[in-house]
């Protein structure tokens, strides 16, 4: 009987039909501010596998913690594309460079300098957004985000579209959106009530308080969760978080909470002495690669279409009046938040003074460019 290699050098066909949309490097649309990357699949012992592969992702815009340009948007649907398209790719891996952030959302200098006050521009790019989205949901891989920081705002929103998140226990997680003029309806509406329910999805998507990465596998946000700060050579837990039990006196949970106060103060100082160490983070992605590479494929793609059905059915109802709404939102929320968080610094602040907006729209004050301008946190100041 013929070995299975055989069978394939004789019956697999000479010339392969490209299901790309375009012929272009993923890196060329964006001056490389995504990267695309096929890295050699492994088995479960570590072995490498011939000519099969897992495709990695990669934001490449650390100064601005990763934070998504138009381009990269674009670049980022052409990936997600190209990964699910390419026969050798075993699981999409989705990340960003450094250890800092995963991606804290749209970039907030793009938003206050060209989209501020231009909702058709912004509805343009809403179209790519969305289109970003989808594709991560769409791809007919399994996609992995490895968080290898904060994930915030529109950068949660992304990592949520994706299948299995596993995070480094530095990394912070939450929605940005009513404390920067936006609402989380670029996904985090519509993933978060399926993912950790209805309560805490309000928590999250209104209150805007980052939580931790051991809350977030509490919650069911993240698959997993692994430690990432070396002290005197050791892996120790993320020591700004509770970790070291579940419950207070009251019987309440507190595993995964900040700590508060000094015990806080210390445990920042902790970080900063300590040394930053991804290779724990590194292993379980690639054990779950492996994993996910011994399964049928076509059984894989199928499991994955159902099983993102609740995240997919929410996303798709709501995806083109969430884009519409946010458009127009440009206008004024929007315009004013993004501005202050780009136009603020350390020193004033980068939230406007809400109470003082709501105190004049109590009295019908219509929005202005006086308005706006007076809210900047440098005027009020
Ligand atoms: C809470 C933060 C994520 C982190 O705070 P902190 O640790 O204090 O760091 P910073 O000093 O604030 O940030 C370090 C530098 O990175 C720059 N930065 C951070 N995030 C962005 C960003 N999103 N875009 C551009 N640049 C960013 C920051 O300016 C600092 O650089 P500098 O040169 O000034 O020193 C905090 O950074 C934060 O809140 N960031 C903004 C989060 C945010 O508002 N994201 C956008 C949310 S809205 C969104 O993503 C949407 C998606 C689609 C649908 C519509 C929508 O609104």
């Amino acid at each position: 009987m013929a070995t299975t290699d055989e069978i394939i050098k004789r019956t697999a066909p000479s010339h392969l039909i490209d299901h790309n949309l375009i012929d272009r490097e993923v890196e060329s649309l964006c001056d490389g501010m995504v990267q695309y990357e096929k890295r050699p699949a492994k088995r479960r012992d570590g072995s490498t596998v011939d000519g099969l592969y897992n495709a990695w992702i990669i934001f490449n815009n650390p100064k601005q913690f990763n934070s998504y340009t138009t381009d990269m948007v674009k670049a980022t649907i052409l990936a997600f594309r190209r990964a699910s398209a390419d026969r050798q790719v075993n699981a999409v891996v989705f990340t960003g460079v450094g250890e800092k952030a995963f991606c804290t959302g749209g970039n907030t200098k793009e938003y206050a300098e060209y989209y501020a006050g231009n909702p058709q521009e912004y509805r343009q790019y809403m179209r790519l957004f969305n289109d970003m989205v989808s594709a991560i949901l769409g791809c007919d891989k399994p996609v992995i985000c490895r968080v290898n920081g904060m994930r915030i705002g529109g950068g949660q929103e992304i990592g949520m579209a994706c299948d299995f998140s596993v995070a480094h226990d530095l990394a912070n997680f939450g929605q940005a959106g009513p404390k920067h003029g936006s609402a989380a309806i670029g996904g985090a509406t519509d993933f978060l009530p399926v993912m950790i329910g209805c309560e805490q999805a309000m928590v999250s998507g209104t209150l805007c308080e980052p939580f931790s990465a051991h809350k977030a596998a509490r919650l069911g946000i993240i698959a997993d969760v692994v430690p990432a700060l070396k002290v005197g050579g050791k892996f120790v837990a993320n020591p700004t978080v509770v970790t070291d039990r579940f419950l207070d006196e009251y019987g309440r949970v507190v595993h995964g909470e900040f700590r508060t106060g000094t015990q806080f103060k210390e445990g920042q100082a902790m970080i900063k002495e300590g040394e930053i160490d991804l290779s724990l983070l590194d292993q379980k992605v690639e054990e779950l690669c492996a994993k996910l590479l011994d399964t049928f494929p076509e059984c894989m793609t199928k499991s994955l279409e159902e099983l993102r059905k609740p995240k997919l059915n929410a996303w798709n109802q709501n995806k083109e009046n969430s884009r519409a709404w946010l458009a127009l939102n440009m206008m004024n929320e929007a315009r004013t938040g993004f501005r202050a968080f780009n136009e603020g610094t350390k020193e004033t602040g980068r939230e406007i003074d809400f109470v003082k907006l709501r105190q004049g729209l109590a009295v019908g004050t219509p929005w202005t460019e006086e308005l706006v301008d007076s809210l900047m946190p440098q005027a009020a100041r």
